[in-house]
């Protein structure tokens, strides 16, 4: 059921705020499918409390996992023999839906899986044909949500080529559990370009932290060697594609804003938005105190390839539109399948509210015009309400619709989003 509509606050002058920004999705997730397949307890430091982090814990306690939360803002993942019997919710989160089939086929039993109606539409199927390669059982003919694995207690493993095209989730699924597969898995990618590398980056350190042996020196193919899996503790960085939509606002008011705890070294994709910050118009500086930008009130139009990084798609295209001059994003076609086709949403909302866009092959063309408020529709995309929220910044009368499905990762952002806005007006009182 939608949530309630939302109508986006103005900036009435230039913000200077200071956001601690909650933990990382990817990082989160990947630990706790790490963490469940380890032989010991693992601790998560200040992990990401959100729908997509939870449906994770709930999938992973379903199979078997202790999942506590110790109040004190860490969990403590107890892992144990994976059972079946069980039904996961993947809600519309791809991390649950790509890499828990794969530690499913490790359970003695039969795993049922389904989700969002969104969900069901998004890309699957090379994650189920390489399964079925690799010698896990599932129900015959399906080729996305929902479907079934009958999990033995093992998997055979081995080798199998991949179209990985359609997103990174597909490869790091199959890395993630592979070490505890017979023959560990080595998985080949063929077909066009694999997006969101730093994500598979992001995979293979992971591993490589609880001690897996990852062979990544080849292009396009990836070697994960059969072992034990150590427990972890590990302290979650924040989520730097969640920090975009903040820093936006300083290049959209002309003002600061400051986020903690940036890591100097990281492989979140989310990281490239100080790149692209820079080159619209910002003042971006990295130091030990954390990242701070400082925008103009200018927004400088930018040609920029977003394929590393896509999720920074919807705040970009927001700030496209708000910019001085025409602007392209290039290489997010796969974005058709995230969580709503962002292409086809982002040239219909922005369109709507005035912009001039075009969808092009594979992103983007966005030409600034005078723009005026209006509902902005959602499409159960929680990056479509952050692009809503910049917009709001300086055109008065954007109405985000169902402001809600933000919690699929950053369930709190209303309220970080007029503390930063109050930030301000303290500031200035
Ligand atoms: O592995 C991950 O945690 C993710 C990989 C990327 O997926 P795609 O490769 O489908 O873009 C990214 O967009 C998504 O938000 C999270
Ligand atoms: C594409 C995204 O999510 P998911 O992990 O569901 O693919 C996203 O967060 O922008």
């Amino acid at each position: 059921m939608p949530s309630a509509d939302w109508e986006a606050p103005t900036a009435d002058g230039p913000v200077d705020a200071r956001v601690l920004l909650p933990g990382s999705k990817s990082l989160t997730n990947r630990y706790l499918v790490l963490a469940a397949l380890a032989g010991d307890v693992s601790r998560l430091r200040a992990p990401l409390r959100s729908r997509d982090t939870r449906l994770m814990a709930a999938a992973l306690r379903g199979l078997g996992v202790g999942v506590e939360d110790l109040g004190d803002g860490d969990w403590l993942v107890t892992p144990g023999p994976l059972r079946g019997g069980a039904t996961v919710d993947c809600g519309l989160a791809g991390n649950v839906m790509r890499f828990v089939p794969p530690l499913a086929g490790l359970a003695d039993g039969v795993v049922r899986f389904d989700g969002d109606p969104h969900a069901r539409r998004r890309p699957m199927a090379p994650v189920l044909d390489a399964l079925r390669t690799l010698g896990v059982r599932l129900d015959e003919g399906a080729t996305g949500l929902p479907f079934t694995v009958v999990g033995e207690g093992r998997v055979r493993g081995g080798s199998v080529t991949i179209d990985a095209s359609a997103s990174s989730q597909f490869v790091s699924g199959l890395l993630l559990s592979g070490a505890r597969y017979d023959q560990g898995v080595t998985v080949h990618h063929r077909g066009g370009a694999v997006p969101s590398l730093p994500h598979i980056e992001m995979t293979v350190e992971t591993l490589r932290d609880a001690g897996v042996v990852v062979d990544d020196s080849e292009p396009h193919t990836w070697r994960v060697e059969p072992s034990e899996v150590n427990a972890l503790d590990v302290q979650v960085e924040p989520d730097l594609s969640n920090a975009a939509q903040f820093l936006a606002a300083a290049l959209v008011t002309g003002g600061r804003v400051h986020v903690p705890g940036w890591p100097q070294y990281t492989t979140q994709g989310g990281d490239f938005v100080r790149e692209v910050l820079d080159m619209m118009g910002a003042e971006v500086v990295l130091d030990r105190a954390g990242l701070t930008v400082t925008g103009t009130g200018t927004v400088l139009g930018v040609d920029v390839d977003l394929h590393g990084s896509s999720e920074l798609t919807p705040v970009v295209a927001a700030l496209a539109a708000l910019a001085d001059g025409p602007s392209i994003i290039r290489g997010v076609a796969h974005i058709r399948g995230h969580e709503t086709d962002r292409l086809a949403a982002l040239r219909t909302e922005l369109g709507a509210l005035g912009a001039a866009v075009d969808e092009t092959d594979d992103g983007l063309r966005i030409s600034p015009a005078p723009l005026h408020g209006g509902v902005f529709h959602t499409y159960a995309d929680h990056r479509m309400v952050m692009a809503g929220a910049v917009l709001g910044l300086a055109v008065p009368g954007v109405v985000v619709e169902d402001v809600g499905t933000v919690a699929k990762t950053m369930p709190e952002f209303t309220d970080l989003w007029d503390r930063m806005l109050r930030e301000h007006a303290t500031a200035e009182a």
